[in-house]
């Protein structure tokens, strides 16, 4: 008997857009169907992962979670990719969707193409790409073509002929979508988010639909059975680096325009003064993201910080484990140049 198509949906979004609150919002309401989570993630940490396996809904457990930590999706399809959608598929047990939530970091277009391998396109299909937008961000201008830095980043590399590489990979997870979330809508007046809505519509040439939220707050039934089949129309939605590569131009995709390293200090006594603190250090090293646990003596739970430029959320997620070591623990992810030796010494100095 021919087996029904089982229905994927790509999640991506810059660093800090979104994802991973969209989803565990999705898991907590997905009105009975049974999801499989791959969860790429740029860093060494699996916060993400953490995160979501802690969120103890029902539609996923803990086995339907499948990290993939071996780099960026869009660089590791054939090797990681697909022998995980494969074991996925020959699970006895299939779930109903699967969604996949790419790095902030990955390039959508591979990973779709991917869907096309003999491997996987007889038993799945792309339900849609969704694209999370920190609505905030670009209202900060945070996508727009910054050309002083970009000349910077030149001069100390020649081969550098991308525009901005926050401004470029924004456009392509933008020209991958079917569906384009709009969060952090709280963080900005009506005004902004109507300038954040043309901003992203001048983009990109295809239209998909734009939808606001806050806090990833979007029912199951508009995010999953989009029913699009994306992975017919990839060739639609080229990236720059497919273009560039059409020109003739030879560059591999690798992310090396980007860097990310753990932090490790000890325990942290006074967690509102380093968090404070902390907003300095990233403000001072211009640091993208910032993720990862922190010790805080006398509490038998791990405090989770969360920074998206120098918004910083922060809250006490689990109980340590038995056995687990204590420490904290967070992952830095900036642009290449980024001084990782002063960002080291800012960081164990906040701490203390
Ligand atoms: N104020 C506000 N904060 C939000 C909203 N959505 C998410 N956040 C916060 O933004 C931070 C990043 O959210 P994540 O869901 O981890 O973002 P992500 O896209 O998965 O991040 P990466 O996986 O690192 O790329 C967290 O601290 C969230 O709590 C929102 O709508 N409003």
């Amino acid at each position: 008997m021919l087996q029904q198509k089982i229905p994927a949906t790509v999640i991506t979004g810059f660093l800090g857009a979104g994802k991973t609150t969209m989803i565990r919002n999705l898991l907590q309401n997905a009105n009975g169907k049974r999801i499989a989570l791959i969860i790429n993630e740029f860093g060494d940490l699996g916060v993400d992962g953490d995160v979501l396996k802690g969120c103890g809904a029902e539609a996923c457990s803990e086995d339907d979670i499948i990290e993939l930590t071996n780099g960026c999706i869009c660089c590791t399809v054939a090797d990681d990719f697909i022998p995980t959608m494969s074991k996925l598929l020959e699970r006895e047990n299939r779930p109903d969707h699967i969604v996949i939530e790419t790095s902030g970091l990955a390039l959508p277009q591979p990973l779709v193409a991917a869907f096309n391998w003999p491997e996987i396109k007889t038993q799945v299909t792309v339900d849609g790409v969704i694209t999370v937008v920190d609505s905030a961000a670009v209202a900060a201008g945070r996508f727009a073509d910054d050309h002083d830095r970009v000349d910077a980043l030149r001069v100390e590399d020649d081969n550098l002929d991308h525009e901005s590489p926050l401004e470029e990979l924004f456009e392509d997870q933008l020209t991958a979508a079917d569906l384009i979330v709009l969060n952090k809508t709280d963080l900005i007046d009506a005004a902004g988010l109507k300038a954040v809505r043309e901003e992203v519509a001048s983009r990109i040439t295809r239209k998909p639909a734009m939808i606001e939220a806050r806090n990833g707050e979007v029912a199951a039934a508009v995010l999953l059975g989009l029913g699009i089949g994306s992975e017919d129309d990839i060739a639609n939605r080229k990236s720059h680096h497919d273009l560039e590569h059409e020109n003739g131009e030879e560059h591999d995709h690798d992310h090396d325009e980007f860097e990310s390293f753990v932090v490790e200090v000890g325990a942290v006594a006074d967690p509102a003064g380093f968090v404070e603190r902390l907003k300095g250090v990233i403000a001072a090293h211009d640091i993208l993201r910032l993720k990862g646990f922190a010790d805080v003596p006398g509490k038998s739970m791990r405090l989770l910080i969360q920074a998206v430029g120098s918004r910083i959320d922060q809250y006490f997620e689990r109980a340590w484990k038995p056995g687990e070591a204590r420490g904290t623990r967070l992952v830095v992810i900036g642009l290449h140049d980024i001084d990782e030796p002063a960002i080291r010494a800012a960081i164990a100095a906040a701490a203390n």
